[in-house]
């Protein structure tokens, strides 16, 4: 599937390809022609009567060949370019769609890398390697055609020498292919190792780490210089080895030639035509041997590109999902109800939900676990009002992030069934199930760039009056007319210029932007002191007044005053209504 999408992608540029070629192959013929008007020179000269317009044909003919180069040579560097591109732009296309549970079964750094260095090492296969590939097997089987023509026994003494340079240099080629595949590799994990070390820089300098951390790091680098090592040496042989070869054939040209012209069985304009096609042989077989060590470097690279391009993405966020017959349409509205479940004390309700015309959510018999045998959620049922704002509780490890990750749909459940108005989840198009809810995570990312690019995110087309509001609505406005450049401030890479709680607020706000439906906040006072969770609190009362809202928390406080209060224990969900 993955070296057919490269070769898919490839396929888009046919006509370019194609061109390439077809300029390659003129060039090639054009080269290929010299050697016979030069023996029509030699021989009208020995017969003291130059040809003009023959040595006139002779130059347009180096003209020609020099212009054709030119040519090609763009052509197909350009060419080269659009197929990494195109390579680039769908890995890159790919490596964002991934289900979740792929980012963590892979490193980071790692997925990096292979967008940056082997996608570089493609390129270059794909520039240089390509283009001598097609040059070097056009020429070559032109010159070999023409030498065996020209002087069958000759061209059988060229061979001979060939096969034996031959023979030293193709077991070289795969330890080429498996030198390279490991340096990749070793730049992979070095990537992965310092993503890893300044993700946490805090912590290394913390726990005084940093030299534990370079030579982690650099061992990797050293892995790849060792790879590269191997390769360079393997390249050292494969190049004088060839030279050598032809340097061989050109003596025994010379020695075998010059006995056939002495004893008149060839003339001396075939002998030059055929040295001069030696000369030109060396130009394809330079070219094919310098393709075959890029391309054989390449194939490591694009075995890690293939690899990651084979991985399965998540439904097409905008594919529409067809309902099954039974599911097919939203489900009648049961009959309509004052709103929030009646107040029932703290007495819990537990393994059913109860759906109302003003529920916003349901689990229905929900089951899910990382491990199939081990479930952390076993028969989850319960629901959220419309409006207003309901807890999560439950102790630590109990699956409060994982019913938070079901209901975005980074996992689907393995039993039950999860609507959202009305709607199992699983038949609604990601995008458009995402759009409807506001997910403010607990470590809150902030993304490099201004604080508008932060808040805009899930709704770029916001304008400023909104923004502003909602702003104003989080407790953020005396923060932003604060700034020195307002909304246009830079607030650096993962929200360092921030404290805890303008982290929170301004994720809190960027969920509110895109007017979900549903919000959600993973653990929002985690980072704040106790004015600075009261004030949070005050917000999310304020917001959950126009949406629903859902707020995990391990900590009583965080809760207080929520008197919707949904306990998870032992996989299973009970409902509190009316305590505080
Ligand atoms: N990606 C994962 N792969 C395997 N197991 C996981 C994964 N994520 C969570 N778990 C396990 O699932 C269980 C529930 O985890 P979850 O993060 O949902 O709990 P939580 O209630 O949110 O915990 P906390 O309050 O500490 O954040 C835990 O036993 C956890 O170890």
């Amino acid at each position: 599937m993955s070296a057919r999408r490269m070769l898919a992608l490839t396929r888009e540029h046919r006509g370019s390809i194609a061109l390439s070629a077809g300029l390659s192959l003129a060039g090639s013929a054009l080269v290929l022609a010299q050697p016979l008007v030069v023996r029509q020179v030699i021989d009208a000269a020995h017969a003291h009567a130059v040809q003009w317009t023959t040595v006139g044909g002779l130059a347009g003919l180096f003209a020609g060949q020099a212009l054709l180069r030119t040519v090609t040579g763009y052509t197909l560097g350009r060419t080269g370019e659009a197929v990494v591109f195109g390579i680039r732009a769908a890995l890159i296309g790919h490596l964002l769609r991934l289900p979740v549970p792929v980012y963590r079964r892979h490193r980071v750094g790692d997925l990096i890398s292979r967008a940056g260095a082997d996608t570089s090492a493609l390129h270059t296969a794909v520039v240089a390697g390509c283009s001598d590939a097609v040059t070097g097997s056009l020429g070559l089987v032109g010159t070999v055609v023409l030498m065996a023509w020209l002087d069958t026994s000759l061209f059988l003494v060229v061979m001979c020498v060939t096969a034996v340079s031959a023979a030293v240099v193709l077991p070289v080629l795969p330890r080429l292919r498996k030198a390279s595949g490991e340096g990749q590799r070793a730049l992979g994990a070095m990537a992965s190792d310092l993503e890893r070390a300044l993700s946490a820089i805090r912590t290394v300098r913390a726990s005084r780490a940093e030299s534990r951390e370079t030579d982690r790091i650099v061992g990797q680098a050293r892995l790849a210089r060792e790879a590269g090592l191997r390769m360079i040496r393997l390249q050292a042989v494969v190049v004088p080895v060839s030279e050598l070869a032809v340097q061989a054939a050109l003596l025994a040209t010379v020695i075998v030639g010059g006995i056939r012209v002495a004893d008149g069985t060839a003339s001396i304009a075939e002998l030059v035509a055929f040295l001069l096609y030696l000369s030109y042989l060396t130009v394809p077989v330079v070219a094919l041997l310098n393709a075959a060590t890029t391309l054989q470097q390449a194939a490591g690279a694009t075995a890690r590109l293939a690899e990651v391009l084979g991985l399965p993405t998540e439904t097409s966020p905008n594919a529409p999902v067809p309902l099954p017959a039974s599911t097919a349409g939203r489900r009648p509205p049961p009959p309509a109800t004052t709103g929030v479940t009646p107040v029932m004390g703290t007495t819990p309700t537990t393994g059913t939900a109860v759906p109302t015309a003003a529920t916003t959510l349901e689990f229905h018999d929900v089951w899910f676990g990382y491990d199939p045998q081990r479930p952390v959620l076993r028969g989850a049922s319960f629901h959220l009002p419309r409006q207003g704002p309901s807890a999560l509780l439950g102790h630590s490890g109990a699956g409060k992030s994982t019913v938070v990750d079901l209901i975005e749909r980074f996992h689907d459940p393995d039993r039950g069934r999860i609507l959202l108005h009305g709607t199992d989840i699983r038949h609604v198009p990601l995008a458009e199930h995402r759009s409807r809810i506001g997910l403010v995570e607990q470590e809150c990312p902030i993304l490099y760039g201004t604080l508008r690019d932060n808040l805009a995110y899930a709704a770029p087309r916001t304008d400023d009056e909104h923004l502003l509001r909602v702003l104003q609505e989080t407790g953020l406005g005396a923060f932003v007319r604060g700034l020195p450049e307002g909304l246009d401030t830079p607030i650096g890479e993962h929200g360092c210029t921030l404290s805890g709680g303008e982290r929170q607020r301004i994720a809190i706000a960027r969920a509110l932007l895109s007017r979900p439906s549903l919000i959600l906040l993973d653990e929002p006072t985690a980072h704040l002191d106790a004015a600075g969770e009261a004030a949070l609190l005050r917000t999310v009362h304020r917001i959950s007044r126009h949406c629903a809202l859902l707020v995990i928390a391990h900590r009583r406080s965080t809760v207080q005053g929520i008197g919707r209060r949904l306990v998870l224990k032992d996989g299973t969900v009970s409902t509190h209504t009316g305590g505080h």
